[in-house]
């Protein structure tokens, strides 16, 4: 639907005057018949309108009507009292059921009829309105976006979303400008405006928070997709999916901000894929092991030195150097198999292998190694996923090379933009007002897409750790393998095919 005019009229052209037309003796009738006729419109339109703005109150009317005339005024009298009891002891014996079954329904109704019958105020108000011209007539009209599909995308978490087109004149970006403010006009706690199309968005309109509440591990799928490994939960309420083919993730966040469950729910995301021998996760933690340690089982190599972690890195690098000299001409794109398993260089506190390394040639190896598989690992199959606290420049230089950003809680409104690129505060991203009584709540920016989302990871607490680690540890036979031997190994694995049919 497009933006229309809503008949504002600000301003009319002066128009013939009939006043001093001569009327004939008769006209004064027809006059009449006019005006009756127009009288008798009004309060029909008035009426259906009123009946279908309060259909409960005319409902009760039109009852009470018929039972007056049928003389059953007694009997229906006996009804409604019984019934209003009825449902007093309902709101107050099952209060729960009560909201689920009557109440919240009923006012997800009106909040959607009330957003669809004001939109064209709500626009004027939030100064999304325009003032037009018509050629024509002269009149200058007040035209607004047209708002389509408005419908509750989530019941449960309250998550209202339409289909907004702005009028000609008009960016999305001004729609997303007024977000904040259409939010509270609409008493939605939060709004968000994605671009769909040059002149239409979809707004979503939070009325309730589905990341207050602590997100369970999600079900560790049973197919390996690295594109979209199940995380935890969007603020919508949909599942957050997170690709880990073909990127890098950066997550960002102060001490406490919950990077660790960011890095066990991606881990759990892709279980079956380490157990099945498609994916190698090699881990380097700097704090001697004392984060990654509980899910050892699941990683290929684990350092938690920093000189060990150096050398993994450059290990790594080598493996996707050489990876990509054999696909050289035969492929662009990396299938994870067991022979070429897709690899997953995870580093907990990558600071403390770069700025925070008093050896200056350690430090300069562990940047060459992470500048290198940054620039050239995606295609190979050979991903990084970084765990920062201090987004400054001077920690890692390399965050844009990063097309996955996570930014945590942060410090500083400064910080956002530092971590998720310029605009991401402007557009939404609100890191430093992440309560710290909310870990693993975050912002997600890929790149290439403009808005950032609202998500919180899923929490792995120990025993959570403990349980994907013995349930989906590398079988030996996998373990056992050489790192490199994928250089050298002969044949294709029987089992690969089906495999890689399931993969990303
Ligand atoms: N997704 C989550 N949901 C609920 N609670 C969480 C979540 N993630 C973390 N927590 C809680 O917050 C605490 C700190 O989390 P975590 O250790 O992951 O933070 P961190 O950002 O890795 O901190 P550091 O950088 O100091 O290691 C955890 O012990 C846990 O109690």
């Amino acid at each position: 639907m497009g933006g229309r005019p809503q008949g504002v009229v600000t301003h009319q052209p002066s128009q013939p005057s009939t006043a001093q037309t001569t009327t004939g003796s008769d006209d004064w009738i027809a006059e009449l018949i006019v005006s009756l006729l127009s009288l008798v419109w009004w309060m029909v339109k008035t009426a259906v309108q009123l009946a279908w703005r309060f259909p409960l109150v005319a409902a009760v009317l039109v009852v009470v009507w018929w039972a007056y005339t049928r003389d059953r005024l007694l009997p229906v009298g006996i009804v409604v009292v019984v019934l209003v009891l009825v449902l007093v002891v309902w709101r107050f014996a099952w209060p729960v059921s009560f909201n689920r079954l009557l109440a919240q329904p009923a006012w997800r109704r009106r909040k959607r009829r009330a957003i669809r019958r004001n939109w064209p105020g709500l626009c004027e108000r939030v100064g999304l309105a325009m003032a037009v011209t018509d050629r024509r007539s002269g009149r200058r009209e007040s035209w607004t976006p047209g708002l389509s599909r408005l419908r509750w995308a989530s019941r449960e978490h309250l998550v209202l979303t339409g289909r907004v087109h702005v009028v000609a004149g008009q960016t999305v970006d001004d729609l997303a400008t007024a977000a904040e403010t259409l939010g509270a006009a609409c008493g939605a706690w939060s709004c968000r405006v994605r671009k769909t199309g040059p002149r239409t968005a979809v707004v979503t309109w939070l009325y309730g928070d589905p990341l207050a509440q602590v997100v369970t591990p999600l079900p560790i799928p049973q197919v390996l997709d690295a594109s979209a490994v199940p995380v935890g939960l969007r603020e919508d309420g949909q599942p957050w999916l997170l690709r880990l083919a073909a990127t890098h993730v950066l997550i960002v966040g102060v001490t406490g901000a919950g990077k660790g469950s960011v890095v066990w729910s991606l881990l759990g995301g892709i279980a079956v894929g380490i157990r099945d021998g498609l994916v190698q996760v090699w881990a380097v933690d700097g704090k001697a092991g004392m984060e990654l340690q509980p899910g050892r089982d699941l990683f290929t190599r684990f350092a938690t030195t920093v000189e060990d972690g150096v050398q993994l890195l450059e290990d790594a690098a080598v493996l996707m150097t050489e990876r990509a000299a054999r696909m050289a001409g035969t492929s662009r794109r990396h299938e994870p198999s067991t022979r070429e398993p897709l690899l997953v260089v995870l580093v907990d506190e990558v600071a403390l292998l770069t700025a925070y390394t008093p050896d200056r040639k350690l430090r300069d190896r562990a940047e060459k190694a992470l500048a290198a598989i940054a620039t050239q690992g995606r295609a190979p199959g050979v991903v990084l996923v970084a765990a920062l606290q201090d987004p400054r420049k001077e920690v890692l230089g390399l965050r844009n090379l990063f097309p996955t950003k996570i930014a945590m809680r942060l410090d500083e409104k400064s910080q956002v933009d530092m971590v998720l690129g310029e605009g991401a505060r402007e557009s939404g991203a609100l890191c430093h007002q992440i309560s710290d009584t909310a870990p693993g709540v975050a912002y997600v920016k890929v790149d290439g897409v403009r808005e950032p989302v609202r998500v919180r990871a899923a929490y792995y607490d120990d025993q959570a750790i403990t349980d994907l680690a013995r349930t989906h540890a590398p079988s030996t036979r996998s373990r056992s393998r050489p790192v490199f031997s994928v250089v050298d190994e002969p044949q294709s694995e029987p089992d690969d095919h089906a495999r890689q049919a399931g993969a990303a």
